[in-house]
């Protein structure tokens, strides 16, 4: 039996780390061994953080791009390296600007194909923000692009944070989802908790094994990313451009030296200077005034601040489009 593979994607910020979170609760909760890869833009792994503190299961990471505009080749091969745990469904989620039907083909690659088959695209909308994200008026146009095709190939829409929206709003985006899919599932979500029925419908246990297969998997080093470049100018060649994952946005990693000058409202200030680039920003950081180490996630045009035990080095991650890097950075020093 072909083991089921989920694609998780959705725009930056839009609640897939807290949708995976909750599905990989529901799957343990069944007895089902779950494979999971992650892929964030930026060397800072945030999200694989996040869930090891909340779970530590089987995780192959492919850091520093995006999986299927640059890593192709280490997307094949870590989905091979997952096989060999034997799990019973194999998750993937995505960075937030890449376009899920590449991933979709990856699967179909010889080596896979014969392993695993795909189940479901499951498509993150952060309510409060996807109109603007879908105008072309107020967002980039290749962006604008990458998000419609996460709507389109979409089996499952999750409309999330509609605790930050009126109904009328809700009306509003149902109605633009409906313009680009018809046919996907649609649910309204808060903190990305839907019904996992029908997801995990036909999955089941494949061996007697319950074992916790926990994995800690390689970074990419310099041979295989030549590899992947060299992959990657191959597949970009017989692509359409509008079929291409969007690939301007860059990510970076600003370092926290001097732990005792971040308080909350200077971080909050800094983003707030460079809002009209930035598209997502997230870290841990070391509060002096408060005397413990905070999760900072920004999204949409929103700061949130949450408890964490993480105990490593304090950084933030920014993800924007053209980001003007030695501004940034001069700004970041002078915090
Ligand atoms: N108010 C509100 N906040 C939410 C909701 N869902 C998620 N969040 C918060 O939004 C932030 C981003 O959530 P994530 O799950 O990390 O989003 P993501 O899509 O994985 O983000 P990227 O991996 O960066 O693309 C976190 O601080 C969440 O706690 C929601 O329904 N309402």
């Amino acid at each position: 039996m072909r083991i089921p593979v989920i694609v998780i994607s959705g725009f930056l910020g839009s609640g897939k780390t807290t949708y995976l979170l909750h599905l990989l609760k529901e799957i343990r909760s069944r007895y089902l061994q779950p494979g999971i890869l992650m892929n964030e833009l930026g060397k800072s792994d945030v999200d694989g953080i996040i869930l090891d503190e909340h779970s530590g299961e089987t995780m192959e990471k492919l850091l520093d791009g995006c999986v299927c505009c640059s890593k192709k080749s280490e997307l094949i091969s870590s989905l091979t390296t997952l096989l060999k745990s034997k799990p019973d469904v194999i998750l993937i989620e995505l960075t937030g600007v890449a376009n899920p039907e590449e991933i979709a083909d990856a699967i179909t690659e010889p080596g896979l194909i014969q392993h695993m088959s795909l189940k479901q695209i499951v498509t993150v909308l952060d309510a409060e923000n996807v109109l603007d994200y879908n105008s072309v008026f107020s967002s980039d146009k290749q962006l604008v692009q990458t998000l419609r095709r996460q709507i389109e190939v979409a089996d499952q829409i999750i409309v999330n944070k509609t605790d930050l929206v009126k109904e009328s709003h809700l009306r509003k985006v149902k109605n633009m989802i409906m313009k680009h899919n018809e046919n996907a599932l649609i649910t309204f979500a808060t903190h990305s908790r839907v019904d996992h029925t029908s997801i995990l419908s036909g999955i089941v246990k494949s061996t007697g094994e319950q074992k916790v297969n926990i994995q800690r998997f390689r970074m990419i080093n310099p041979a295989s990313l030549s590899q992947a470049k060299s992959t990657v100018s191959r597949v970009n060649d017989s692509h359409a451009e509008e079929y291409r994952s969007f690939a301007r946005v860059q990510s970076l990693t600003l370092p926290i030296e001097s732990r005792t000058a971040v308080t909350q409202e200077n971080i909050e200030r800094f983003l707030q200077r460079w809002k009209d680039k930035l598209l997502r920003a997230k870290g841990y950081m070391y509060l002096s005034n408060q005397n413990k180490t905070l999760l900072m996630q920004h999204a949409g045009k929103r700061t949130y601040w949450e408890e964490t035990s993480y105990l490593g080095d304090a950084y933030i991650v920014i993800i924007g489009i053209e980001l003007d890097i030695d501004r940034i950075l001069s700004d970041w020093k002078s915090i």
